[in-house]
């Protein structure tokens, strides 16, 4: 899929692995609707990306990705702003297992909800010219993290979600491809820098710290170019892309 011009929704946007996917589609000529609950960091990003691709290029939708009304608004808008939507990345997440409920709500609910959303612009038996949509899960989805077990558990459902959403559009004829980014650890503000969200797990807080340590730390930019590569390379539907420091692969799973 060439990038120019086509429409693309990035929900948690204005920070970390968001704004570099942000940033890269931009830089790859797309338009890029910045969906996201901190307006504070988006408006400042905002200065930024209008200075440096123009005014047209990029729109900041305040949303909560947990309210359903909010997304419906949001996405709506952004079909009345650039005329449709070709690409979605459902990235907004956060690691708190004491608040676990609100961790499913914006880790896993919001994801299947963003992805229902864009589906119903997308999907050629409805009308819709096809597209891609890449979900953000973690490589807590594909192996434990014995710190955040909520949080692993919303990124297995990613996975898994995300896989049978591939399955399903091919059976149907959607013409939507559907992708889902696992990185290792990521050198954002979501890294736990205590062990306050931890709850009940709190005690583990070292033990993850040594797997970041043995696994090592993940560049922003080196996620964004594996998202952009899951996005333009048309081949790709229904893969999970595990990123690593100095390694990517793509996971095989067991198959009938
Ligand atoms: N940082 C890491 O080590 C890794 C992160 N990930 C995943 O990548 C995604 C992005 O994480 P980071 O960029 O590291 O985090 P971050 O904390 O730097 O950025 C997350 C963004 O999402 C926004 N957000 C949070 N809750 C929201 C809500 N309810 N509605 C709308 N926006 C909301 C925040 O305001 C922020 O801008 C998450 O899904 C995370 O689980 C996956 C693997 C590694
Ligand atoms: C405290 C949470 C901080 C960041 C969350 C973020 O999503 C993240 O980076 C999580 C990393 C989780 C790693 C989890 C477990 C690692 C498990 C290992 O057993 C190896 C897993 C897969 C094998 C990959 C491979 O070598 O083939």
């Amino acid at each position: 899929m060439a990038l120019r011009n086509k429409v693309a929704l990035v929900t948690g946007a204005a920070m970390g692995i968001g704004r570099g996917i942000t940033e890269i589609l931009l830089q790859h000529g797309a338009k890029v609707a910045l969906l996201d609950v901190n307006e504070t960091a988006a408006r400042g990003l905002m200065e930024v990306l209008k200075k440096q691709f123009g005014q047209e290029r990029s729109l900041f939708l305040k949303c909560n990705v947990e309210s359903e009304e909010q997304m419906k608004a949001a996405f709506q808008k952004t079909v009345e702003v650039f005329g449709g939507i070709d690409i979605l990345c459902n990235n907004a997440g956060i690691v708190n297992e004491s608040a676990w409920e609100k961790t499913v709500s914006i880790n896993l609910v919001a994801v299947i909800r963003g992805t229902y959303l864009a589906l119903e612009h997308m999907n050629k038996l409805t009308q819709g010219q096809g597209g891609v949509i890449v979900n953000i899960a973690s490589m807590a989805g594909i192996g434990p993290l014995l710190s955040s077990p909520v949080y692993t558990a919303t990124k297995n459902g990613v996975v898994g979600f995300t896989r049978a959403m591939a399955a399903a559009s091919i059976a149907s004829g959607y013409g939507v491809r559907f992708n889902v980014l696992c990185p290792s650890f990521v050198k954002t503000g979501l890294i736990p820098s205590t062990s306050s969200n931890m709850g009940q797990f709190s005690h583990l807080f070292d033990a993850a710290n040594q797997l970041m340590e043995k696994i090592g730390i993940l560049t922003v930019p080196e996620v964004a170019e594996c998202f952009l590569e899951l996005v333009t390379d048309e081949t790709k539907n229904g893969e999970a892309l595990l990123v690593m420091p100095k390694v990517k692969k793509y996971v095989t799973f067991p198959s009938l």
